[in-house]
């Protein structure tokens, strides 16, 4: 429900974006490969749609998701695939760690969002540092401190590119991917997460 109000903004790239907490690389993956890599994602994922509640009420969270890891060692993960593992290691040597899950969100079109939130679960530590990688359609990743909510910026994350939302990001500041008025196709993104 939080999700379907006045969340249709089309943010862009925000000047100043904070770079103590975010770091964006477009390009990480190139275009062919890419595309490659989307349209496998999507195909091969066993993509789940779970239920979320609010105010006591149960909805569809309004996009799929399923998680790959060391399942051996943490309940409930998929195995990590070949492309995955390519992918963690890449991105292990840009965010300065290692990760042993990967959490997969597929975005079918404009209309799939995820609402405000900050990864802080306890499995993960108070000041995880997450690696996030997009492919697919381009959408505004909006984050706002949650003391000043008018304290805001956006990043326009592009087919391929990278995220890194550093340690400080989680703790004062949420992030979320708003619904789009505009038609847009298929959004896949991998966010590396070290779970303890
Ligand atoms: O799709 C994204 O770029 C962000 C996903 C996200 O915030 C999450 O999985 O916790
Ligand atoms: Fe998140």
């Amino acid at each position: 429900m939080m999700e379907q109000l006045g969340l249709f903004a089309e943010a862009g790239q925000s000047k100043g974006l904070p770079v103590d907490l975010l770091e964006y690389r477009p390009g990480l993956i190139g275009v062919t490969e890419g595309d490659a890599l989307l349209a496998r994602l999507i195909r091969d994922t066993p993509w789940r749609q779970t239920k979320q509640k609010m105010w006591d009420k149960e909805y569809l969270t309004p996009r799929l998701t399923c998680w790959y890891g060391d399942a051996e060692r943490i309940a409930g993960m998929l195995p990590w695939t070949p492309e995955l593992l390519a992918i963690r290691k890449l991105v292990e040597p840009m965010a300065g760690i290692g990760f042993n899950s990967v959490l997969l969100n597929y975005y079918r079109d404009g209309n799939d969002s995820v609402a405000w939130h900050s990864d802080k679960e306890s499995i993960m530590g108070s000041q995880p540092v997450i690696a996030s990688v997009s492919f697919g359609a381009v959408r505004s990743f909006d984050i706002r401190n949650k003391a000043d909510h008018a304290l805001r910026y956006s990043v326009r994350l592009e087919h391929g590119s990278f995220l890194l939302m550093k340690s400080g990001l989680q703790e004062h500041w949420e992030h979320r991917i708003a619904k789009s008025v505009k038609p847009l196709k298929a959004r896949v993104n991998l966010t590396f997460r070290l779970v303890i």
